[in-house]
C-alpha cells in the first residue's frame, strides 16, 4: 500500500476588512522585502502559536496601522496556494477601531470602493473582493 502523502502545513493568517461607515474598505501596499511587494492587500499577518485570529489580528492592526480594533466580526475563511506557501485566510470585518492611524511600516494605504483604483491586488484576496462587490449589487473587475 503506498504511504499517504502528507498534508501540506497551512499558514494560518487573520486578514482585517476594515470598514468606514460609507462603506469604503482599507487596503495597503506590501511593504518592500516581503514576497509579492507592492501589491496591495488587506492588512493583516500570520497567527503567532498561542493567538487566536482575533488577538492576531488586533496585534498586526496596531502593529501595521496603530489603531485598536473594537468590533470584530469572523466573516470567511478561504485558501490559497502560492509558490512561497499554502495560506488559510481568516477574514474578519472590523466595524469599530480606535485611533488615529499610522503607517507603521512606511505602506501606503488607500481607502476603497468598488471599482478599485489600485492594483495589482494579491491573488488570495480575489474570492473576497467577489463576495464584497457581490453584498454591494456589483462585480469586481480584476483589471
Ligand atoms: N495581510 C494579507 N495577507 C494576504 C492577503 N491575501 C493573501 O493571499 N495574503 C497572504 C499573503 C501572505 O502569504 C500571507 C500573509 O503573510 P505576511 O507575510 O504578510 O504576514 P506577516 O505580516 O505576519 O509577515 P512577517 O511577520 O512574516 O513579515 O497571507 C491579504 O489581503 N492581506
Amino acid at each position: 500500500m503506498k504511504a499517504e502523502a502528507p498534508a501540506p502545513a497551512r499558514v494560518e493568517v487573520a486578514v482585517g476588512i476594515l470598514l468606514r461607515s460609507d462603506g469604503a474598505f482599507l487596503l495597503g501596499s506590501r511593504p518592500a522585502g516581503k514576497p509579492y511587494a507592492g501589491y496591495w492587500e488587506f492588512p493583516g499577518g500570520k497567527v503567532e502559536p498561542g493567538e487566536t485570529v482575533e488577538q492576531a489580528l488586533r496585534r498586526e492592526l496596531l502593529e501595521e496601522l496603530g489603531v485598536d480594533a473594537r468590533q470584530i466580526e469572523l466573516w470567511r475563511v478561504s485558501e490559497h496556494d502560492y509558490p512561497h506557501a499554502l495560506v488559510r485566510l481568516h477574514w474578519c470585518k472590523v466595524h469599530s477601531w480606535q485611533g488615529e492611524f499610522e503607517m507603521r511600516e512606511g505602506q501606503a494605504v488607500s481607502w476603497q470602493i468598488f471599482p478599485l483604483t489600485v492594483a495589482p491586488v494579491l491573488p488570495g484576496a480575489y474570492p473576497v473582493l467577489d463576495l464584497l462587490a457581490h453584498e454591494r449589487g456589483t462585480s469586481y473587475s480584476r483589471d
